[in-house]
């Protein structure tokens, strides 16, 4: 097992953002995580890098509690992730911005130059190396913002709304690197509201309501799950629609 929470709680004064959370991320699936705005799902990977301290409840990543490690600790133990709004630093160039998260994230034994030339190859960024980021189109601004996550060498990609804003074409050929990024063996769990693109890569499904999960499973049978279409598709039993 890579990462396992059990019974992660976190509030904001009344509002639960993590409500019980226990779950579990299989070393090399790939695990979608969907709910409505506000359901929690950006909490729960600030919860699982450190970004917020859960108030109560364990994190273990490879075995080990990170529930009080910080986000760098648990990034240099293999924890990767992108944000929703990507915040490169707008005035170095890509390749600055890939040493720079390979500088933060990185085994001292992963980080060189070649890593970084081979992570802007297979992100499609190799002609905007020497690029300023905040010049870069929002495509490859997405795209910059998954291959920081890579630079920092992760075992496990935390992917959050990745897809959001993109046409249809370029929504594909980022599904494309992700499901290539798992073939080669890097554990994804990736937060999208775009549900067709998040299903055509993962092979389980964690729906969030208020913090607290109300189904996981199959991708299909999680769709289709009456509460789910309730919560998350605003789909009432009694219209008995198949989704996904
Ligand atoms: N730092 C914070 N301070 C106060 N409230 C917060 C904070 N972060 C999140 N929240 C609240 O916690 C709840 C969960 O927010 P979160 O961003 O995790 O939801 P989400 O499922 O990612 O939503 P979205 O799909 O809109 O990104 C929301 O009500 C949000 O307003």
């Amino acid at each position: 097992m890579l990462l396992q929470l059990t019974g992660v709680n976190k509030r904001f004064g009344a509002v639960v953002a993590a409500d019980d959370v226990t779950m579990h991320v299989e070393k090399g699936e790939a695990l979608g995580i969907i709910g409505a705005n506000g359901a929690g799902k950006s909490s729960l990977f600030n919860l699982c890098t450190g970004v917020l301290k859960a108030d109560s409840g364990e994190i273990k990543f490879h075995g080990h509690d990170v529930t009080r490690a910080s986000v760098r600790e648990r990034c240099r133990e293999g924890m990767g992730r992108s944000f929703q709004i990507p915040k490169p630093f707008e005035s170095l160039t890509v390749f600055e911005n890939l040493l720079t998260a390979a500088e933060f994230g990185c085994k001292d034994d992963r980080r060189s130059i070649g890593e970084t030339a081979r992570i802007l190859e297979i992100t499609g960024l190799a002609d905007k190396a020497n690029t300023e980021a905040g010049k870069l189109t929002l495509l490859n601004r997405k795209r910059l913002e998954l291959a920081r996550a890579l630079a920092t060498t992760p075992d496990l990609l935390l992917l959050d709304e990745i897809a959001g804003g993109l046409t249809e074409g370029e929504c594909h050929e980022l599904v494309e690197l992700i499901k290539d990024l798992n073939a080669q063996g890097v554990t994804i769990v990736w937060i999208e509201h775009i549900v067709h693109a998040l299903l055509s890569v993962v092979s389980r499904l964690i729906v969030l309501e208020r913090g607290k999960i109300i189904a996981q499973g199959e991708p299909k049978a999680v769709m289709n799950d009456p509460e789910v279409k309730r919560s998350y598709l605003g789909i009432d039993d009694d219209m008995d629609e198949e989704v996904a």
